[in-house]
């Protein structure tokens, strides 16, 4: 159980100007002067129009507790988008996000996901052989893709024979693909694929897939994946979905464990601008519903 299960929802686009300085009485509240299981002071007018952009934060005093409530959200969602759709599309990034995937292939999500039903993406991928210690693929096929029952062929991983850039482009056209026959979804607002399910992590720097800050990529507005060879972070060449791609999510699940990331979440969720530029997950913002899992540590600057 989330000990300090939050908290908060909002827009935001529509409230970024409203926002108040965080009230210390209220840790976990940095966006609204409202808590939701502290105070009963109704929302403010503006919320109630804020509809389309939802961002929830929950915070766990363990790693363990947050991967049991990762595993719980993404296996409702599995359930909704199966029935839905017809199909659940989710995207993975690497790093150490994945080992808090590790629950979905434990009872009782195991045996109650329709596995059939999963096409698994990569949000961003070091261009190297599959079975290289740092492919993103090889994580999440050893942390838990081995023990799920996901379709030969659904998991699209990368041509790691190509360079950086024809990876890109050839996971670009595998995605259009995807998109023409109905698999993945198409976002009616930007014309972008729109994911059901977004799980990522982000680094200390705030960097998320392979968008770095201050890095030209993010502000790529027409391709889907695009390909970088100076990431600032080993390996140099990699592939990355854009940010509209990101940004036009049904869901997303932002995860982040450890204090040595308490800085850029207190910077994102926190909303606390102290330069002019965003950092990427800063501009981090779905269509639909962005949902922080933090552990304690990472939200100790909250
Ligand atoms: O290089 C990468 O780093 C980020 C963050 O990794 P973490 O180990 O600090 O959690 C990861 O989300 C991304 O997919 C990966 O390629």
């Amino acid at each position: 159980m989330a000990t300090s299960s939050l908290l908060f929802s909002t827009s935001l686009r529509t409230l970024s100007s409203y926002l108040p300085k965080l009230d210390r009485r209220r840790q976990y509240n940095p966006f609204l002067s409202h808590f939701r299981s502290l105070t009963t002071r109704p929302p403010p007018r503006s919320l109630s129009m804020a509809t389309a952009n939802k961002k929830v934060v929950e915070v766990f005093d363990t790693e363990e507790e947050l991967s049991v409530s990762l595993a719980k959200y993404t296996a409702g969602l599995s359930d909704k988008f199966a029935k839905e759709r017809g199909s659940f599309t989710v995207v993975l990034s690497g790093g150490s996000l994945v080992k808090s995937l590790r629950k979905l292939v434990e009872p009782p999500y195991v045996g109650s996901i329709d596995w059939s039903k999963w096409h698994v993406f990569w949000v961003d991928e070091r261009v190297v052989p599959k079975d290289h210690q740092d492919s993103n693929y090889k994580l999440a096929f050893d942390a838990f893709l081995s023990m799920a029952p996901i379709l030969p062929g659904n998991a699209y991983a990368i041509n790691e024979a190509l360079t950086a850039e024809g990876a890109a482009t050839d996971y670009e056209t595998c995605l259009k693909h995807l998109v023409h026959i109905g698999v993945i979804d198409k976002s009616s607002v930007s014309g972008f694929p729109k994911f059901d399910l977004m799980l990522i992590g982000m680094g200390p720097d705030g960097h998320v897939a392979s968008l770095f800050p201050g890095h030209p990529l993010l502000k790529e507005n027409q391709k889907w994946v695009t390909h970088i060879t100076d990431s600032p972070k080993p390996p140099p060449d990699r592939i990355t979905f854009t940010l509209p791609v990101i940004n036009s999510s049904s869901h997303i699940a932002l995860v982040v464990c450890g204090a040595g990331k308490a800085g850029a979440v207190q910077s994102a969720v926190g909303n606390s601008h102290n330069s002019d530029v965003l950092s990427p997950v800063q501009m981090v913002s779905p269509e639909g519903e962005l949902k922080w899992f933090l552990d304690k540590d990472a939200a100790s600057k909250l």
